[in-house]
């Protein structure tokens, strides 16, 4: 698989498919038995720090990702082996709290924190680094619903300033991918925009993937492919279907 700078691409693929082994192979948590991972030109088993830089991975559980005893610490923690210096490392810590919403929180104990403030804060710390590229693994299964779409929400802002990879179990939130990517077995089985999965039922059967209801709806009433309730209501008021 190729990813090019600034694309938002989808990774979706049943449990054991390869997801997570895919984001560790490419910040360098795990090296390839076999084939070539190259980020920016890096080998990130040869070259994890210089990887690092440029690719941020944001894991599933926030608690495993927070570690220092204030929230301002833990946002730094990445910039502490970039040599970065002090004065410029409260400017990014501040810069990065408030792209996640979270101004005021820099001494907040991590543990304070609801499961979709922790998440934020884990993405901060990854922003404040200035990678070029974040990896998010499976980011909001660990989140109640409001803390999913503050989540979601962080995200979708910062398309189109980077690169995303954006691992998920959650067909809807990738509906507006620039591409589709879906694992299975370990293998890339299908490269796809998201707008060509509602044509391929065989393939989301095959991988275990089920459309969401706003899909089905809107296949099953011929108004083609709404990402969302809303546009779904334009769609039908647009059509005069009743
Ligand atoms: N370090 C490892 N060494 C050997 N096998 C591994 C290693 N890490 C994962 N695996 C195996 O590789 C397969 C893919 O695992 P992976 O965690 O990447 O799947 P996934 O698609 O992320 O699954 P899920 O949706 O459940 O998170 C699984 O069968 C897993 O047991």
């Amino acid at each position: 698989m190729r990813v090019s700078a600034g694309e938002y691409v989808g990774v979706l693929g049943p449990n054991g498919s390869g997801k997570s082994t895919l984001a560790r192979l490419l910040n360098g948590l795990l090296r390839a038995d076999s084939g070539r991972v190259l980020v920016a030109g890096y080998d990130p088993a040869e070259e994890p720090w210089e990887v690092r830089r440029r690719l941020g991975v944001l894991f599933q559980n926030p608690d495993n990702q927070l570690l220092a005893p204030f929230v301002e610490d833990d946002v730094a923690f990445g910039l502490e082996n970039l040599g970065v210096s002090r004065e410029e490392m409260r400017g990014r810590v501040r810069a990065a709290l408030e792209a996640v919403g979270l101004s005021g929180f820099e001494r907040r104990e991590p543990h304070t924190l609801s499961g979709g403030e922790k998440q934020r804060v884990a993405l901060a710390g990854i922003l404040a680094v200035e990678p070029e590229v974040l990896v998010l693994d499976e980011p909001t299964s660990m989140l109640d619903a409001a803390g999913r779409r503050e989540v979601l929400e962080r995200i979708s802002a910062l398309r189109g300033e980077r690169t995303v990879v954006h691992i998920t179990h959650h067909l809807d939130e990738i509906l507006d991918a620039d591409r589709v990517l879906i694992l299975n077995g370990g293998r890339l089985v299908a490269e796809l925009a998201p707008e060509e999965l509602v044509r391929e039922p065989e393939l989301l059967r095959e991988n275990r993937l089920v459309l969401p209801p706003v899909l089905r709806l809107a296949a099953a009433l011929g108004l083609g492919f709404c990402r969302t309730p809303e546009e779904l209501a334009r769609a039908i008021a647009g059509q005069r279907v009743w």
